[in-house]
């Protein structure tokens, strides 16, 4: 039986398979991203997580069940303990410390999503926040499958491909999507279209993030 996150998917599928072909992932796969362009990656990723988890924790606090608010607040935690996770194996390699990462400037790719998450996490119901919430889990669990079939050749590619396509992050997504097949359930058909609406948005500024890194994007101005 087709789900409601199934029809979620459907919707957003020309942007995912634009996702699969972009420049810096294909370059992550065949060893041909710049190494700089990673960095730029890793390092706004570092900014993503934090806001993401901040997101997370307003989202948490909306839910409609204790279990519910239980989950978003341990993923809460979990996006810190990841980016902290990030301080010990890339930046410390790169010997950036604690210091240069928070002073490097949210680029604006970003700026722009995490404006937008924590803006939808405030301001719109919790069914939309979800669809707004979920591209960051379900595409990068996608993305994390397909490239670890394709494997690296560079260590550093396949350690960051490594953490997204392991079994642990997928039961962590599965439980999202459960989530947000039951919340579905009790929406009307309106509704849904906004839950579907957010994830596109959402899903497209996940190319924009990566596109951002690919061009090392800064502000023009
Ligand atoms: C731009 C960007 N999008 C998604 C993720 C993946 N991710 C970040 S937090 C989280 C769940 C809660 O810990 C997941 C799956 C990322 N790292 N960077």
């Amino acid at each position: 039986m087709s789900t409601f996150t199934d029809s979620l998917w459907q919707a957003a599928l020309p942007v995912y398979e634009k996702i699969l072909a972009h420049p810096f992932l294909r370059g992550l796969t065949d060893g041909t991203l710049p190494a700089e362009a990673f960095r730029h990656y890793v390092l706004q990723d570092a900014h993503y997580l934090r806001d993401y988890g901040r997101g997370l924790a307003l989202i948490g606090a909306r839910a409609a069940s204790d279990d519910e608010f239980m989950m978003f607040a341990q993923h809460g935690t979990n996006a810190i303990v990841v980016e902290r996770a990030l301080h010990e194996g890339f930046f410390s390699a790169w010997k950036l410390d604690r210091e240069a990462v928070a002073a490097a400037p949210v680029a604006p790719a970003c700026h722009h999503y995490t404006s937008y998450l924590l803006r939808v996490a405030q301001e719109r119901p919790y069914h939309e926040a979800l669809g707004a919430f979920l591209p960051c889990y379900w595409v990068y669990w996608e993305v994390g499958k397909a490239l670890t079939a394709a494997g690296s050749p560079n260590a550093l590619y396949q350690k960051w491909i490594d953490t997204y396509g392991g079994d642990e992050f997928g039961a962590t997504v599965r439980q999202v999507l459960d989530v947000v097949n039951r919340v579905g359930e009790r929406l009307t058909d309106e509704q849904r279209a906004g839950v579907a609406r957010h994830f596109v948005t959402g899903t497209r500024l996940e190319w924009m993030f990566w596109d951002g890194a690919w061009k090392m994007e800064t502000w023009p101005a």
